[in-house]
């Protein structure tokens, strides 16, 4: 019995070497022709890369890879966005900067745990944000009193739920208005096209404080050879450059390199291959559980690469462990839930980053669980 006390990161620690690793949501699908291209150039990149000028290397990755999510207006000049080994360790880096002037964040609800974990590790008191009022309604309620930022996840994870450009711009004007730090976690933004209006723009425009966190290791499978990227407004007011100067010097020139070679096929092409190939998994889980008795999905219109499957009556940590003894491994949605834990109890996510085979094996066998449960 899995305890209810684990993060969602040690449950994919425990996934890790399953043949049947359908938990983090890290990209392990199969190389495509473009991108084992490149991988078969590597010692050539190495070699390019240990002979170019670091901020040269940086800015070049940056943009292409801004530019392949449609994000023009990001901010240039200096320190205005940071390479970091990864996304979380730009969290990091956000939260020890917010503490320095606040006591509260707003958080999007459901998301991710290691988010609040980050959060609460310093220090900082979470409230949180439902999906539908951050959404819809008064953009002044997706601003609780007190707190000093706002953090939404868009998409959001797991639900794939996506910020649109006008509630973007009225979120952001109440953050403007109540001197609030508005930050983004964008790092499943590469799988949906209705995430790739210019951010940063809308951003700018506002005049709000903000933060954006992005993340190239969820798009392609290179072995988590990727970087975070921590792009902030030059009003931010936060010790933003000195806090990444205590944690690290830099990401290496290789990594750079290899993002700007795999953003460029993504921009050839790859990205839309992407997308099909996503919703081609997202379509074997349905398929293969979709005639279930009291399964469903709650996320029809997520396109992001996970899908949360609605179990019913059933606990996701009955149908969890079921599952390990079959060397299968999916999340449990409780977690999630970081306010209200139960709510997530009836639900599991499955990563759709895989090869079809794995997905639809690992589906195969939720639904023989599922069946005899
Ligand atoms: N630092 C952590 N905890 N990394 C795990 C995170 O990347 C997994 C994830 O985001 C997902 O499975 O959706």
């Amino acid at each position: 019995m899995i305890s209810s006390n684990v993060n969602l990161t040690e449950l994919e620690i425990l996934a890790l070497d399953s043949e049947l690793n359908v938990a983090d949501g890290h990209a392990r699908q199969e190389l495509s022709d473009g991108q084992q291209r490149i991988i078969d150039e590597l010692s050539t990149l190495f070699q390019k890369a240990a002979m170019q000028p670091i901020a040269d290397l940086e800015r070049t990755a940056h943009r292409t890879f801004f530019q392949l999510l449609g994000q023009h207006r990001y901010p240039v000049g200096d320190n205005a966005v940071l390479s970091c080994y990864a996304s979380s360790v730009a969290m990091e880096i956000l939260a020890r900067s917010l503490v320095t002037t606040s006591d509260a964040v707003g958080l999007v609800h459901p998301t991710f745990d290691n988010i609040p974990d980050i959060l609460r590790g310093v220090g900082l008191r979470l409230v949180p944000v439902e999906e539908e009022p951050l959404h819809t309604g008064d953009p002044a309620l997706a601003v609780p009193e007190g707190v000093g930022c706002v953090f939404i996840t868009t998409p959001n994870n797991p639900t794939g739920r996506v910020l649109s450009a006008r509630r973007l711009a009225e979120v952001a004007e109440v953050c403007r208005e109540r001197d609030v730090v508005l930050a983004l976690d964008t790092s499943f933004r590469g799988f949906d096209t209705r995430a790739h209006y210019d951010h940063y723009a809308v951003l700018e425009a506002s005049g709000c404080r903000w933060v954006v966190i992005e993340d190239t290791g969820k798009l392609w499978a290179t072995l988590d050879l990727k970087v975070g990227l921590l792009a902030y407004s030059r009003n931010i007011g936060l010790p933003i450059p000195k806090i990444y100067s205590d944690i690290l010097l830099g990401v290496s020139p290789f990594i750079l390199t290899l993002v700007e070679h795999f953003a460029e096929d993504a921009a050839n092409g790859g990205l839309s291959d992407l997308h099909a190939f996503i919703a081609e998994g997202r379509a074997i889980v349905r398929g293969v559980l979709g005639d279930v008795p009291g399964v469903s999905f709650p996320d029809p219109d997520s396109r992001v690469s996970v899908e949360r499957v609605d179990l019913g009556h059933l606990s996701c940590d009955d149908i969890w462990d079921e599952l390990h003894k079959r060397q299968v491994y999916a999340l449990p949605c409780t977690q999630f839930h970081w306010a209200e834990p139960a709510r997530g109890d009836r639900s599991l996510r499955i990563a759709l980053a895989r090869p079809h085979s794995s997905i639809r094996a690992a589906a195969e066998e939720l639904r023989a669980v599922l069946l005899a449960a």
